[in-house]
Protein backbone atom coordinates (compact mmCIF):
# COMPACT_ATOMS: atom_id res chain seq x y z
CA UNK A 1 0.00 0.00 0.00
CA UNK A 2 1.06 3.53 -1.38
CA UNK A 3 -0.14 6.34 1.21
CA UNK A 4 -1.78 9.81 0.21
CA UNK A 5 -0.46 13.09 0.47
CA UNK A 6 -1.87 15.02 3.32
CA UNK A 7 -3.63 16.95 0.89
CA UNK A 8 -7.13 16.53 2.09
CA UNK A 9 -8.57 15.47 -0.84
CA UNK A 10 -8.49 11.07 -0.42
CA UNK A 11 -8.36 10.32 2.62
CA UNK A 12 -6.55 6.84 2.64
CA UNK A 13 -3.93 5.21 0.14
CA UNK A 14 -4.38 3.91 -3.24
CA UNK A 15 -3.20 0.49 -4.05
CA UNK A 16 0.81 0.64 -5.21
CA UNK A 17 0.86 1.72 -8.73
CA UNK A 18 -2.48 2.68 -9.22
CA UNK A 19 -2.90 6.88 -10.17
CA UNK A 20 -3.10 9.27 -6.86
CA UNK A 21 -4.94 12.03 -8.34
CA UNK A 22 -8.02 12.85 -6.43
CA UNK A 23 -10.92 11.15 -8.92
CA UNK A 24 -8.88 8.29 -8.82
CA UNK A 25 -10.68 6.32 -6.35
CA UNK A 26 -14.24 7.18 -7.77
CA UNK A 27 -12.45 5.82 -11.61
CA UNK A 28 -11.76 2.58 -10.32
CA UNK A 29 -15.14 2.36 -8.48
CA UNK A 30 -17.34 3.31 -11.24
CA UNK A 31 -20.45 5.52 -11.18
CA UNK A 32 -23.33 3.42 -9.85
CA UNK A 33 -20.76 2.17 -6.30
CA UNK A 34 -19.79 5.88 -6.21
CA UNK A 35 -23.16 7.00 -5.85
CA UNK A 36 -24.43 3.95 -4.00
CA UNK A 37 -21.33 4.47 -1.60
CA UNK A 38 -21.97 8.61 -1.55
CA UNK A 39 -25.39 7.93 -0.59
CA UNK A 40 -25.06 5.44 2.08
CA UNK A 41 -22.24 7.62 3.76
CA UNK A 42 -24.48 10.65 3.78
CA UNK A 43 -27.60 8.66 4.95
CA UNK A 44 -25.85 7.08 7.85
CA UNK A 45 -24.12 10.55 8.96
CA UNK A 46 -27.65 11.88 8.73
CA UNK A 47 -28.81 8.97 10.86
CA UNK A 48 -26.30 9.21 13.24
CA UNK A 49 -26.69 12.96 13.79
CA UNK A 50 -30.40 12.76 14.38
CA UNK A 51 -29.37 10.29 17.09
CA UNK A 52 -26.55 12.96 18.47
CA UNK A 53 -29.08 15.13 18.69
CA UNK A 54 -31.92 13.34 19.95
CA UNK A 55 -29.45 12.37 23.20
CA UNK A 56 -28.41 15.83 23.93
CA UNK A 57 -32.00 16.88 24.03
CA UNK A 58 -33.00 14.17 26.15
CA UNK A 59 -30.21 14.99 28.45
CA UNK A 60 -31.08 18.67 28.48
CA UNK A 61 -34.99 18.14 29.27
CA UNK A 62 -34.29 15.18 31.15
CA UNK A 63 -31.15 16.05 33.24
CA UNK A 64 -30.66 12.26 33.48
CA UNK A 65 -29.87 9.19 31.79
CA UNK A 66 -32.24 7.13 33.14
CA UNK A 67 -34.53 6.59 30.12
CA UNK A 68 -32.09 7.59 27.50
CA UNK A 69 -31.81 4.22 25.92
CA UNK A 70 -35.41 3.71 25.59
CA UNK A 71 -36.07 6.87 23.78
CA UNK A 72 -33.15 6.35 21.26
CA UNK A 73 -33.60 2.67 20.99
CA UNK A 74 -35.42 2.38 17.27
CA UNK A 75 -33.19 4.61 16.11
CA UNK A 76 -30.01 3.25 17.46
CA UNK A 77 -31.31 -0.07 16.29
CA UNK A 78 -32.43 0.94 12.51
CA UNK A 79 -28.88 2.38 11.98
CA UNK A 80 -26.62 -0.38 13.76
CA UNK A 81 -28.53 -2.79 11.68
CA UNK A 82 -27.73 -0.95 8.70
CA UNK A 83 -24.46 -0.78 8.96
CA UNK A 84 -24.03 -4.80 8.09
CA UNK A 85 -24.34 -3.52 4.27
CA UNK A 86 -20.47 -2.74 5.65
CA UNK A 87 -19.90 -6.59 5.60
CA UNK A 88 -21.29 -6.55 2.12
CA UNK A 89 -19.45 -3.45 0.47
CA UNK A 90 -16.02 -5.54 1.71
CA UNK A 91 -16.97 -8.56 0.08
CA UNK A 92 -18.00 -7.97 -2.83
CA UNK A 93 -15.00 -5.32 -2.63
CA UNK A 94 -16.46 -1.67 -3.49
CA UNK A 95 -14.36 -0.19 -0.44
CA UNK A 96 -11.21 -1.51 0.24
CA UNK A 97 -11.44 -2.64 4.01
CA UNK A 98 -10.85 -6.23 5.34
CA UNK A 99 -14.00 -8.32 5.76
CA UNK A 100 -12.55 -9.91 9.01
CA UNK A 101 -11.82 -6.15 10.90
CA UNK A 102 -15.22 -4.98 9.59
CA UNK A 103 -16.49 -8.37 10.80
CA UNK A 104 -15.89 -8.00 14.48
CA UNK A 105 -16.51 -4.41 14.39
CA UNK A 106 -20.20 -4.53 12.97
CA UNK A 107 -20.86 -8.42 14.60
CA UNK A 108 -19.31 -6.92 18.39
CA UNK A 109 -22.20 -3.62 18.19
CA UNK A 110 -24.75 -6.14 16.58
CA UNK A 111 -24.33 -8.17 19.44
CA UNK A 112 -24.53 -5.44 21.96
CA UNK A 113 -27.54 -3.40 20.55
CA UNK A 114 -29.67 -7.13 20.12
CA UNK A 115 -28.91 -9.67 22.60
CA UNK A 116 -28.11 -7.61 25.14
CA UNK A 117 -29.15 -4.19 25.26
CA UNK A 118 -32.59 -4.87 23.98
CA UNK A 119 -33.10 -7.90 25.12
CA UNK A 120 -31.97 -7.34 29.01
CA UNK A 121 -34.20 -4.71 29.87
CA UNK A 122 -32.65 -3.71 33.49
CA UNK A 123 -29.55 -3.22 32.34
CA UNK A 124 -30.85 -0.22 29.88
CA UNK A 125 -30.14 2.45 32.44
CA UNK A 126 -26.88 1.80 33.15
CA UNK A 127 -24.21 4.58 33.12
CA UNK A 128 -22.19 2.19 31.26
CA UNK A 129 -24.91 2.24 28.34
CA UNK A 130 -24.39 5.99 27.85
CA UNK A 131 -20.43 5.72 27.50
CA UNK A 132 -20.87 2.81 24.46
CA UNK A 133 -24.16 4.89 23.10
CA UNK A 134 -21.69 8.56 23.38
CA UNK A 135 -18.54 6.60 22.18
CA UNK A 136 -20.16 4.78 18.84
CA UNK A 137 -22.22 8.20 18.21
CA UNK A 138 -19.21 10.49 17.69
CA UNK A 139 -17.07 7.71 15.86
CA UNK A 140 -19.99 7.08 13.35
CA UNK A 141 -20.14 10.85 12.53
CA UNK A 142 -17.00 11.27 11.90
CA UNK A 143 -16.29 7.81 10.38
CA UNK A 144 -19.58 8.39 7.85
CA UNK A 145 -18.93 12.33 7.09
CA UNK A 146 -15.17 11.35 6.41
CA UNK A 147 -16.20 8.64 3.90
CA UNK A 148 -18.75 11.24 1.93
CA UNK A 149 -15.78 14.48 1.93
CA UNK A 150 -13.73 11.93 0.53
CA UNK A 151 -15.41 10.39 -2.05
CA UNK A 152 -16.74 14.21 -3.26
CA UNK A 153 -13.17 14.87 -3.22
CA UNK A 154 -13.63 17.81 -0.43
CA UNK A 155 -11.92 16.40 2.52
CA UNK A 156 -11.41 19.08 5.14
CA UNK A 157 -8.55 18.12 7.13
CA UNK A 158 -10.37 18.17 10.33
CA UNK A 159 -12.61 15.88 9.48
CA UNK A 160 -9.64 13.65 8.57
CA UNK A 161 -7.54 14.63 12.04
CA UNK A 162 -10.96 13.53 13.55
CA UNK A 163 -11.46 10.47 11.72
CA UNK A 164 -8.00 9.15 12.80
CA UNK A 165 -7.35 10.88 16.14
CA UNK A 166 -10.21 10.22 18.32
CA UNK A 167 -10.95 6.90 18.17
CA UNK A 168 -7.82 6.76 20.72
CA UNK A 169 -9.78 7.66 23.33
CA UNK A 170 -13.38 7.00 22.23
CA UNK A 171 -12.08 3.08 20.98
CA UNK A 172 -11.08 1.99 24.84
CA UNK A 173 -14.04 4.41 26.01
CA UNK A 174 -16.71 2.12 23.91
CA UNK A 175 -15.16 -1.10 24.14
CA UNK A 176 -14.96 -0.20 28.48
CA UNK A 177 -18.67 0.53 28.11
CA UNK A 178 -19.21 -2.46 26.60
CA UNK A 179 -17.47 -4.67 28.54
CA UNK A 180 -18.72 -3.12 32.01
CA UNK A 181 -22.71 -3.28 30.49
CA UNK A 182 -22.05 -7.17 29.73
CA UNK A 183 -20.59 -7.39 33.38
CA UNK A 184 -23.85 -5.59 34.85
CA UNK A 185 -26.26 -7.97 32.35
CA UNK A 186 -24.51 -11.50 34.13
CA UNK A 187 -26.79 -11.46 37.27
CA UNK A 188 -29.95 -11.06 35.53
CA UNK A 189 -28.85 -14.16 32.53
CA UNK A 190 -27.35 -15.77 35.60
CA UNK A 191 -30.80 -15.81 37.44
CA UNK A 192 -33.53 -15.85 34.64
CA UNK A 193 -31.40 -18.45 32.60
CA UNK A 194 -32.59 -16.63 29.22
CA UNK A 195 -31.20 -17.64 25.77
CA UNK A 196 -29.98 -20.80 27.84
CA UNK A 197 -31.09 -24.41 26.18
CA UNK A 198 -30.83 -27.37 28.92
CA UNK A 199 -30.52 -30.76 29.20
CA UNK A 200 -32.24 -33.33 28.52
CA UNK A 201 -33.63 -32.52 25.19
CA UNK A 202 -34.65 -34.21 22.22
CA UNK A 203 -32.00 -32.97 20.55
CA UNK A 204 -28.57 -33.82 23.34
CA UNK A 205 -27.89 -30.31 22.78
CA UNK A 206 -27.12 -27.61 25.78
CA UNK A 207 -26.72 -23.91 25.46
CA UNK A 208 -25.60 -21.52 28.57
CA UNK A 209 -25.71 -17.71 27.55
CA UNK A 210 -23.86 -16.86 30.85
CA UNK A 211 -20.76 -18.67 30.17
CA UNK A 212 -21.47 -17.33 26.57
CA UNK A 213 -20.82 -14.16 27.48
CA UNK A 214 -18.07 -14.86 29.57
CA UNK A 215 -16.32 -16.26 26.68
CA UNK A 216 -17.43 -13.24 24.94
CA UNK A 217 -15.95 -10.70 27.39
CA UNK A 218 -12.96 -12.59 27.20
CA UNK A 219 -12.56 -12.72 23.66
CA UNK A 220 -12.37 -8.79 23.99
CA UNK A 221 -8.65 -9.51 25.08
CA UNK A 222 -7.01 -10.88 21.98
CA UNK A 223 -9.75 -9.00 19.53
CA UNK A 224 -10.16 -5.44 20.14
CA UNK A 225 -5.75 -5.12 20.51
CA UNK A 226 -6.36 -6.08 17.03
CA UNK A 227 -9.06 -3.66 15.58
CA UNK A 228 -6.56 -1.07 18.11
CA UNK A 229 -3.57 -1.57 16.16
CA UNK A 230 -5.59 -1.84 12.97
CA UNK A 231 -6.58 1.89 13.33
CA UNK A 232 -3.37 3.38 14.35
CA UNK A 233 -1.66 1.48 11.25
CA UNK A 234 -4.53 3.38 9.20
CA UNK A 235 -3.40 6.31 11.17
CA UNK A 236 0.43 6.84 10.20
CA UNK A 237 -0.71 5.87 6.82
CA UNK A 238 -3.10 8.64 6.44
CA UNK A 239 -2.31 11.29 8.39
CA UNK A 240 1.79 11.09 8.25
CA UNK A 241 1.90 9.27 5.02
CA UNK A 242 3.68 5.77 6.19
CA UNK A 243 3.47 3.09 3.54
CA UNK A 244 2.22 0.14 5.47
CA UNK A 245 2.40 -3.61 4.36
CA UNK A 246 -1.01 -4.93 5.59
CA UNK A 247 -0.96 -8.29 5.95
CA UNK A 248 -4.31 -10.40 3.93
CA UNK A 249 -7.04 -11.63 5.89
C1 LIG B 1 -21.38 -12.67 18.12
C2 LIG B 1 -20.64 -11.99 19.16
C3 LIG B 1 -19.40 -11.30 18.67
C4 LIG B 1 -18.65 -10.68 19.78
C5 LIG B 1 -17.28 -10.31 19.42
C6 LIG B 1 -16.59 -9.71 20.60
C7 LIG B 1 -15.22 -9.22 20.36
C8 LIG B 1 -15.18 -7.77 19.99
C9 LIG B 1 -13.90 -7.14 20.32
C10 LIG B 1 -13.80 -5.69 19.88
C11 LIG B 1 -15.03 -4.93 20.00
C12 LIG B 1 -14.98 -3.55 19.41
C13 LIG B 1 -16.26 -2.87 19.68
C14 LIG B 1 -16.32 -1.52 19.10
C15 LIG B 1 -16.54 -0.49 19.85
C16 LIG B 1 -16.57 0.83 19.27
O1 LIG B 1 -16.82 1.11 18.13
S1 LIG B 1 -16.22 2.03 20.37
C17 LIG B 1 -16.23 3.57 19.49
C18 LIG B 1 -14.92 3.84 18.79
N1 LIG B 1 -14.87 3.07 17.62
C19 LIG B 1 -14.06 3.30 16.60
O2 LIG B 1 -13.26 4.23 16.58
C20 LIG B 1 -14.24 2.37 15.47
C21 LIG B 1 -13.09 2.33 14.61
N2 LIG B 1 -13.35 1.36 13.61
C22 LIG B 1 -13.55 1.67 12.33
O3 LIG B 1 -13.42 2.76 11.95
C23 LIG B 1 -13.94 0.64 11.33
O4 LIG B 1 -15.07 0.03 11.79
C24 LIG B 1 -12.88 -0.37 10.98
C25 LIG B 1 -13.51 -1.42 10.10
C26 LIG B 1 -12.38 -0.99 12.25
C27 LIG B 1 -11.68 0.29 10.27
O5 LIG B 1 -11.93 0.89 9.24
P1 LIG B 1 -11.10 0.76 7.88
O6 LIG B 1 -12.14 0.65 6.84
O7 LIG B 1 -10.04 -0.25 7.88
O8 LIG B 1 -10.34 2.10 7.78
P2 LIG B 1 -10.64 3.36 6.94
O9 LIG B 1 -9.34 4.06 6.91
O10 LIG B 1 -11.78 4.10 7.47
O11 LIG B 1 -11.05 2.85 5.46
C28 LIG B 1 -10.15 2.15 4.61
C29 LIG B 1 -10.54 2.42 3.18
O12 LIG B 1 -11.87 2.01 2.93
C30 LIG B 1 -12.65 3.11 2.51
N3 LIG B 1 -13.99 2.94 3.04
C31 LIG B 1 -14.34 2.19 4.09
N4 LIG B 1 -15.64 2.28 4.31
C32 LIG B 1 -16.14 3.13 3.37
C33 LIG B 1 -17.43 3.63 3.08
N5 LIG B 1 -18.50 3.33 3.83
N6 LIG B 1 -17.56 4.47 2.04
C34 LIG B 1 -16.52 4.85 1.28
N7 LIG B 1 -15.25 4.39 1.51
C35 LIG B 1 -15.08 3.54 2.54
C36 LIG B 1 -11.94 4.32 3.07
O13 LIG B 1 -12.20 5.51 2.43
C37 LIG B 1 -10.51 3.89 2.84
O14 LIG B 1 -10.24 3.96 1.45
P3 LIG B 1 -8.87 4.54 0.86
O15 LIG B 1 -8.93 6.00 1.12
O16 LIG B 1 -8.88 4.23 -0.60
O17 LIG B 1 -7.76 3.84 1.60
Amino acid sequence: MASSEEDGTNGGASEAGDEKEPSGRRRRLGLAATAWLTFYNIAMTAGWLVLAIAMVRFYMEKGTHRGLYKSIQKTLKFFQTVALIEIVHCIIGIVPTSVLVTGVQVSSRIFMVWLITHSIKPIQNEESVVLFLVSWTVTEITRYSFYTFSLLDHLPYFVKWARYNFFIILYPVGVAGELLTIYAALPYVKKSGMFSIRLPNKYNVSFDYYYFLLITMASYIPLFPQLYFHMLRQRRKVLHGEVIVEKDD
